[in-house]
């Protein structure tokens, strides 16, 4: 018999004895699930995006709440808009903390909340994403439409462009730059990205669900994916400090501007920043080590570059299974920003790019992206949340310690709440003068970015991202598809889920079309 399939079976045992033993004799009751030894198999031989059509199933079974009784703690999974609104905005303090790590990494989304949380937090989104920052990256998001184009054009086949991979290596130089402040040169971004993307593919794959669950026995009996995690971590520490010193080198020399402007960096931002000294383990007085640092860019590279990658494919995608949406996008970029000039030669900076002024004046635009992150959250869920305190919801009690988790893709088609749920329809933002609160403060009807305290800080950049590279993918481009092949919809689990068979696409220049 496989040695896995005793030691689930083993931990499964375990679990189930261990929670009978500690069952709750006070007659509180969680929220409805399954028995222990199924939530317990369903857990461990799943990732958590795995997990979404059985707890589809559970959600009709057994309500909008449910719980899968895991290990020593109970995991409880929400689907409804209103008791995600009531659970994370109304009663945010409770359920913004995060599930205690079993190893310490100083990250934003790992962080408990607390002091170390809010410092972090406010120094990525007030010294990187504050609009007059993200303004002033404005230089590099030229120089990456430069460089997508480039690899766009230079990819013209019959059978049409995979674009995925050129869309994330585009994500992916735009993020380095933020980073670092450096415009790195192919095979340094490739070199950074392998070992993110090997990071990124193994938290992803499920396979240390185990090691958080049963921590001590973990680290013991899965010594190799503890061996695999280190060996992937000294790789990424190997390839980010040289690109962090050599930044904190140059601080304060030529090297730091570009053009007349001073760009500053992310991890210009890290290097005087103090954590709270009695939070702080590293022995470094609060201030962040070299290898802190790692995790932090780490951290910035991959939360902004798949998540915002796979919407963008998502996007064009639609865009090219509905030929008439996106004549009408190209029509309100025309109304606007006037016929597209040729597409730059490759290599070379594009004549002119739409700007960010000008992308606030096309609704439509902006609607066929919510559209999109609504029928295709590139997460299905949010990062797990921990439960800070015991808490009564719906006559249900929600333990302290818990993990609670929301369904995101659930809420964003549930038929209650949007009419024609599966359709692609732009038009449904277009009400109230387009006027959508993507935060959730005031009601939850969609939440690709979360809600609440830990809603993403980079939602404004992803959505500038997205709207800049539609915008300008749209106004130089016809997109259509190859022929003979439809655009197929459906959906894979990787970090994101991402479209299963990737988009093949073809592109024309808009002015060929004027010039024949
Ligand atoms: C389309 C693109 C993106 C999507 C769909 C997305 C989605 C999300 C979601 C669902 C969460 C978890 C919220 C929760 O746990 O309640 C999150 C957290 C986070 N995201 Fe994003 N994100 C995107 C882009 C970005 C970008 C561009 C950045 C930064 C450069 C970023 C940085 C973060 C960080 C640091 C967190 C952790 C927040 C915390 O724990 O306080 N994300 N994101």
């Amino acid at each position: 018999m496989e040695t896995w399939f005793i030691i689930v079976v083993s931990l499964c045992i375990a679990a189930l004895i261990r929670s009978l033993l500690f069952r709750r004799s006070d007659g509180k009751k969680l929220p409805p699930g399954p028995s222990l030894l199924s939530s317990n198999f369903i857990i461990l031989t799943n990732s958590l995006s795995g997990l979404e059509p059985i707890l589809r199933n559970f959600k009709a079974k057994y309500g909008p709440i449910i719980t899968l009784s895991i290990g020593s703690r109970p995991s409880i999974f929400v689907g409804s808009h209103s008791l995600a609104h009531q659970l994370l905005i109304q009663k945010g303090a409770v359920f913004s903390d995060r599930p205690r790590l079993t190893s310490p990494v100083v990250n934003i989304s790992s962080a408990a909340y607390g002091a170390t949380w809010r410092v972090l937090r406010r120094n990525l989104a007030s010294e990187v994403l504050h609009p007059s920052r993200v303004k002033s990256y404005s230089w590099a998001r030229n120089w990456v439409l430069q460089i997508l184009i480039g690899r766009l054009q230079g990819q013209k086949d019959a059978a049409g462009i995979k674009v995925i991979d050129h869309f994330t290596y585009a994500m992916f130089c735009l993020l380095v730059f933020m980073c670092f402040g450096e415009k790195l040169d192919e095979h340094r971004i490739n070199e950074i990205a392998a070992v993110q993307r090997r990071l990124l593919l193994l938290v992803a794959s499920g396979r240390f669900n185990v090691l958080g669950l049963f921590p001590r026995l973990g680290k013991i009996l899965f010594r190799n994916r503890w061996n695999e995690l280190f060996q992937i971590r000294h790789d990424q520490e190997e390839v980010l400090i040289p690109r962090i010193k050599s930044r904190i080198e140059a601080a304060n020399t030529a090297k730091q501007s570009v053009g007349e402007e001073r760009i500053v960096a992310y991890v210009d931002s890290l290097v005087n920043l103090q954590l709270p000294e009695e939070e702080a383990k590293n022995g470094n007085g609060g201030k962040l080590t070299h290898k802190e640092m790692v995790s932090l860019c780490g951290e910035f590279l991959n939360a902004g570059t798949d998540t915002t990658a796979t919407a963008l494919q998502w996007i064009m995608a639609n865009l090219v299974k509905h030929p008439k949406i996106q004549s009408k996008l190209y029509d309100e970029i025309v109304s606007v920003v006037g016929p597209p000039p040729p597409p730059p030669p490759p290599g070379e900076e594009p004549e002119s790019a739409i700007s960010e002024d000008e992308l606030k004046k096309l609704p439509y635009l902006k609607a066929v992206i919510l559209e999109s992150l609504r029928r295709h959250p590139p997460g299905h869920f949010v990062l797990p949340h921990r439960v800070a305190k015991e808490m009564e919801v719906q006559g249900f009690t929600i333990p302290e310690g818990a993990t609670i988790n929301f369904m995101v893709a659930e809420m964003g088609l549930d038929p209650t709440v949007w009419e024609d749920p599966m359709e692609f329809k732009p038009e449904r933002f277009l009400v109230n003068n387009g006027d959508f609160d993507i935060t959730g403060s005031k009601g939850i009807k969609m939440m690709p970015f979360g809600a609440g305290r830990r809603i993403c800080p980079g939602s404004d950049l992803a959505l500038l991202h997205l709207e800049y590279f539609v915008a300008n993918l749209i106004w130089y481009f016809n997109w259509s598809p190859p022929d003979g092949y439809d655009v197929d919809l459906s959906e894979k689990i990787e970090f994101t889920i991402v479209m299963e068979n990737p988009l093949q696409a073809q592109i024309s220049p808009r002015t060929e079309k004027i010039t024949s």
